[in-house]
């Protein structure tokens, strides 16, 4: 049965104002890419041993089994179909579990190749890329995982047998958290505390054998298992995060990570000349690459609401005629739009930050080391800031799908599950943007030794006029010029860090100022990211696009994402002084204003994502719209559904009426 609700996304498709193909190569980054990823993505979806709709009725077990079998499967096809690593990454990306590939390729294979000698890459890369060993990458303990200067685990050199001693020496010491570890991995890359010759010498790498590679058991002195089930059915918990416990453990001395510090024979510990922060530089990798996939997640979540609104119909007729799309209502267009422009700022944003990355990744070759703190800052901060908002915006695309957003067959709920952790890991958040602020504050400060700042934070070098500004705002079209939000943003952020670093110098001690003012460290951190993705956003649309009216919808966008944030921080940006009242007032008129231009497009700014049905996993956000009689169909298929009187019955439900009767009786 196909209803009159899937006509809507067809009238929807025919308002379209720009060239949605043109569009889905600008999303995609190429043609290439876009190319590659649709490929990958059609295989996965008429795969059928990657199903995925049974996912949440399955027990933990069940689930477990048939991610292994999925990731087996992944493997075979990518060998069958002789993928590159990006379209195997891709295909592995489209078949939407976590599982104990991403560990190995995302970290364990990345710290290894950052981290090891030459020597070492030699040896482990190809064992490693031809899965003869599967890793995972074990620093978080069960009592510290943000302070990574906290961990108890050791590795003690022992120089009569050439070995490093692994030992958890207390429960709180026990890795806890590490993706794969549990069930899966045979090799861990495991940071603990290194000590020689009686001294400690800071927190290293070290590969370090599991389990057999025979018959799977942990090998003697190991401890291991899964940490149990995490939130939501389904979601995280196709993954064994796992803990770990070392009792003595040998391993040979070159099984450290040496790149950054070299333990000899004789147990002398030799430091390279390189920042002792490179041994972060695994986070530093992950953390841009969660970046792109929020982007990711965020539109998923738009794609569905967006679909959806556009062929739910409450209220506005009269006599029982046809009703109003609630895509059409002002406050659903205030809550999605925004959302919508959030999706592709974060594209664009990510896009950059990969650019970043292997900018820095070069320079650090050539023991350039100077942009890592910028790098470090930017990834940080990008990560918290983009997760944060996705995992929000998933919960607020539930809301705006109305009751059937609560179901299980929504999409909806699984995403959020799966992608609320992304807030966590990698780095709690909030730690996160107290490092930015951290780098913020000292820039500030070198600003007043006559230091240049550059990169993301070349703004702050316009410091007399970013403090003194006022916003020359007078007509609603003025918030349609990039040089008038640039202004406000970068304003409002460093008005923000000028006025934290000031503050904390009123404090007996710097640490003190830091810790007593963190929550406007926090603000002001925020603030400055901000201004990274409305610069970026802003630098592409102003270049040459090609495509019928594509850049003209990303325009609408790109001022949608900035002044919804005005919006929003109206507050900060009052308070400031960098706006006045009526400056917001013309601000928000221009964002009504907005959103009725991205209206006739929005269904076709989702198309842009070119998403399967699978991949979106949506009864609401089908492509053809069929969303009832596939909610209907999905409702028949539960396993409650399975028998019409339940399981149960006898025992519990006829007791209960019989009750009853005896009682009405009385
Ligand atoms: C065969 C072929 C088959 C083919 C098959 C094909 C299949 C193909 C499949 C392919 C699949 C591919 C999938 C790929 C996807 C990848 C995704 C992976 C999945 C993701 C899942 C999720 C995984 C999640 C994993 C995890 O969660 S893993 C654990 C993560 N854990 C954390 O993130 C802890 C946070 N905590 C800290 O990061 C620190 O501890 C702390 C707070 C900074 C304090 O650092 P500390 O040193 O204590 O203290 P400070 O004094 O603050 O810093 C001191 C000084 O260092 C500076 N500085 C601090 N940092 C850093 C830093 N980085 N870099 C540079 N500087 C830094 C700081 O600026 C300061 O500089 P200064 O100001 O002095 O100049
Ligand atoms: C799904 C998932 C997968 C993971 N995978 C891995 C993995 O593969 N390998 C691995 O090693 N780890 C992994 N982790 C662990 C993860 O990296 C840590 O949980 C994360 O770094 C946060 O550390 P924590 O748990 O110690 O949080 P805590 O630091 O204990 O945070 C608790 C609260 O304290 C606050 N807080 C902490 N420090 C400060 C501070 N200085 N100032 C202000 N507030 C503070 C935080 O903001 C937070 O609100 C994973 C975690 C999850 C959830």
């Amino acid at each position: 049965m196909v209803v009159a609700s899937v006509d809507n996304l067809a009238d929807e498709r025919s308002k379209a104002q720009f060239d949605v193909g043109a569009m889905k190569i600008v999303w995609a980054g190429s043609k290439h890419v876009f190319d590659v990823t649709d490929r990958m993505a059609r295989i996965v979806a008429s795969d059928p041993e990657f199903r995925k709709d049974n996912r949440t009725t399955l027990g933990r077990k069940e689930l477990f089994k048939n991610t292994l079998r999925k990731m087996a499967h992944v493997v075979k096809r990518a060998n069958e179909l002789r993928l590159t690593e990006e379209e195997a990454s891709k295909l592995r990306f489209f078949v939407d579990e976590p599982g104990y590939l991403d560990l190995h390729w995302g970290m364990f294979v990345p710290a290894i190749k950052g981290q090891g000698t030459e020597e070492q890459q030699e040896k482990w890369l190809p064992l490693a890329s031809r899965m003869e060993i599967i890793g995972c990458y074990a620093q978080t303990e069960l009592g510290h995982g943000s302070n990574v200067q906290g961990l108890e685990t050791t590795a003690t050199f022992d120089p009569k047998t050439d070995e490093f001693i692994i030992h958890s020496p207390s429960l709180t010491s026990y890795k806890w958290w590490p993706g794969g570890l549990g069930k899966v991995s045979t090799h861990v890359v495991v940071y603990a505390r290194l000590v020689s010759g009686g001294q400690e010498h800071g927190i290293y790498g070290f590969i370090v054998q599991l389990r057999s590679l025979d018959d799977h058991t942990p090998l003697p002195g190991i401890i291991i298992g899964d940490i149990g089930t995490k939130f939501g059915s389904g979601a995280y918990n196709t993954m064994d995060n796992g803990f770990v416990c070392f009792n003595r453990v040998r391993i040979p001395r070159n099984h450290m990570l040496m790149r950054f510090c070299q333990v000899t024979r004789e147990g002398n510990v030799c430091l390279s000349d390189v920042p002792k922060q490179m041994v972060y530089g695994t986070m530093v990798y992950v953390r841009q690459t969660i970046v792109s996939d929020a982007s990711w997640a965020l539109s998923r979540a738009v794609c569905i609401a967006v679909r959806y609104s556009a062929i739910r119909r409450q209220f506005g007729s009269q006599d029982r005629g046809i009703e109003t799309q609630v895509l059409d209502y002002k406050t659903q267009q205030s809550r999605l739009f925004p959302l919508l422009a959030s999706a592709y700022a974060f594209r664009f944003v990510g896009e950059w930050l990969k650019w970043l990355y292997a900018d820095v990744t070069e320079r650090l070759q050539a023991n350039d080391f100077s942009t890592l703190p910028e790098a470090h800052a930017c990834t940080a901060g990008l990560k918290s800031l983009t997760t944060s908002v996705t995992a929000d915006a998933i919960e607020e695309c539930r809301k705006l799908c109305g009751g059937h957003g609560y179901l299980c067959s929504s999409g909806l709920p699984e995403l959020f599950a799966v992608y609320v952790p992304a807030c966590t890991y990698e780095g709690d958040n909030v730690v996160l943007l107290l490092q930015v602020a951290r780098f913020l504050v000292k820039t500030v400060s070198r600003l007043a030794a006559g230091k240049k700042p550059v990169g993301t934070t070349t703004y702050m070098g316009n410091a007399e006029h970013l403090m003194q500004c006022k916003s020359s705002a007078s007509s609603p079209e003025d918030w349609l010029k990039p040089s008038v939000v640039l202004e406000a943003f970068e304003a409002r952020a460093f008005r923000l860090a000028v006025a934290c670093a000031r503050d904390i110098s009123k404090f007996s001690t710097p640490e003190a100022g830091f810790a007593e003012l963190s929550i406007d460290l926090v603000e002001a951190a925020i603030a400055h990211c901000e201004v990274i993705v409305v610069s970026r956003f802003i630098e592409k649309v102003q270049q040459d696009i090609p495509g019928d009216g594509v850049k003209e919808q990303l325009q609408i966008l790109c001022f949608i994402y900035a002044l919804h944030l005005i919006h929003k921080h109206s507050g900060e940006f009052l308070s400031t002084g960098c706006i006045t009242p009526e400056q917001a007032t013309l601000a928000n008129e221009q964002l009504r204003t907005l959103y009725g231009q991205v209206r006739p497009n929005a269904v076709s700014l989702v198309d842009a994502f070119n998403y399967t049905d699978h991949y979106l996993g949506s009864a609401l956000g089908r492509y053809d719209g069929n969303v009832y009689a596939t909610l209907y169909a999905q409702a028949l298929r539960d396993p409650l559904n399975d028998t019409v009187v339940p399981d149960g019955y006898e025992e519990f439900i006829r007791p209960v009426l019989k009750q009853t009767m005896r009682l009405s009786r009385l």
